[in-house]
């Protein structure tokens, strides 16, 4: 597999089933069933809402700092062993701090994993705080500054959850805040939302990243801006069809329009345990199924690492080995 860095994926939504259950029987809290097959049996979505509905249940049973220095663990390790070289990883604090949790046990818990699977695999992470929209402005604006004394935790913040309805001019405050902090900013829009959420997430926050952004393509204004101003996509194949914001078929995915325009896109894994796959099963299922060729797959994993919050000689020597593992295949 390509040198790639992963830049949109929930730490949350990398709990795999086996892990709910070990952590409700450590942390004493009921699940509708305790067999994994079985608790996965019950993933089944018609749209972002029913999958989030499923995401926030089970994230019930984290409840302390090993548990997400155990999440945290198992996905960074996962993803070095399949070429993941550096991981910008979102997490829900909301969701904790609603359940219960403090937030000091949810930075702990992550740092100490970052910090270990780094000395373990090499592998370089951080953390991107998002905000719930469903929670509405306000709440996010309160979040961020509770979260200020951890502000050497995370290197930005982000905007996830129900997006119909939520659209981002409700967080110009939280993300003007993020802005005067001097973090990273981005916000899903155009999973769900349309054009104008990508619009609006670009000229009101100021985001220097767009998650997802498929629906930006029903907007030729917005796709010139984008190829012009090559601000990155993270598109992620897999969850597309899983929440059916994308034609059923993967040959029918828009990735290779996206490609064509010029657009600087990613390939990220969103919700692994959830969606079928980690990053590496997302090149597989779209190299088999779009018909891309070396050349195609190689920008990818470049674009990955230029669309990086990574310093400008790390980018330019990780896309040296991208070229020179594609050199490498093609010996
Ligand atoms: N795909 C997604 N869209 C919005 N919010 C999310 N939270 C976790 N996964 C998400
Ligand atoms: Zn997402």
């Amino acid at each position: 597999m390509l040198p790639v860095a992963e830049l949109h994926m929930h730490i949350e939504g990398s709990l795999e089933a086996e892990l709910v259950v070990a952590l409700a029987r450590r942390n004493g809290v009921d699940l509708p069933t305790f067999d994994p097959v079985e608790l996965k049996a019950r993933y089944r979505f018609t749209d972002l809402q029913s999958f989030l509905d499923i995401y926030y249940a089970n994230l019930a049973v984290m409840k302390t700092e090993e548990d997400f220095y155990d999440l945290g663990t198992a996905y960074l390790t996962r993803a070095a062993a399949s070429g993941v070289r550096r991981a910008e990883m979102f997490f829900d604090l909301q969701t904790h701090t609603q359940n219960g949790v403090p937030q000091e046990a949810v930075f702990a818990g992550f740092t100490a994993a970052i910090a270990d699977a780094r000395t373990a695999t090499g592998i370089s992470a951080d953390l991107i705080l998002c905000f719930l929209r469903h929670l509405g402005g306000e709440a996010a604006t309160q979040t961020l500054r509770e979260a200020m004394p951890f502000r050497d935790r995370f290197i930005g913040v982000g905007l996830d959850s129900s997006e119909l309805g939520f659209p981002p001019s409700l967080f110009t405050e939280a993300f003007g805040i993020a802005g005067s902090e001097g973090l990273h900013r981005v916000a899903h829009a155009g999973e769900e939302g349309g054009p104008d959420y990508v619009w609006e997430a670009l000229d009101l926050l100021a985001v220097e990243r767009i998650d997802h952004g498929n629906r930006a393509m029903e907007d030729p204004e917005l796709v010139a801006r984008l190829r012009d101003e090559q601000v990155p996509l993270t598109v992620c194949p897999l969850s597309n069809i899983a929440l059916k914001t994308a034609p059923p078929e993967l040959a029918d995915h828009l990735l290779p329009a996206m490609l064509a325009e010029g657009l600087l896109v990613s390939i990220n894994s969103d919700d692994p345990a959830y969606f079928g796959g980690y990053v590496n099963d997302n090149f597989a299922a779209i190299t088999n199924e779009l018909a891309l060729g070396p050349e195609q797959l190689g920008t990818l994993a470049e674009n990955s690492f230029t669309s990086s919050f990574l310093p400008e000689a790390e980018k330019q020597a990780l896309r040296l080995e991208v070229r020179k593992a594609l050199e490498n295949d093609q010996r």
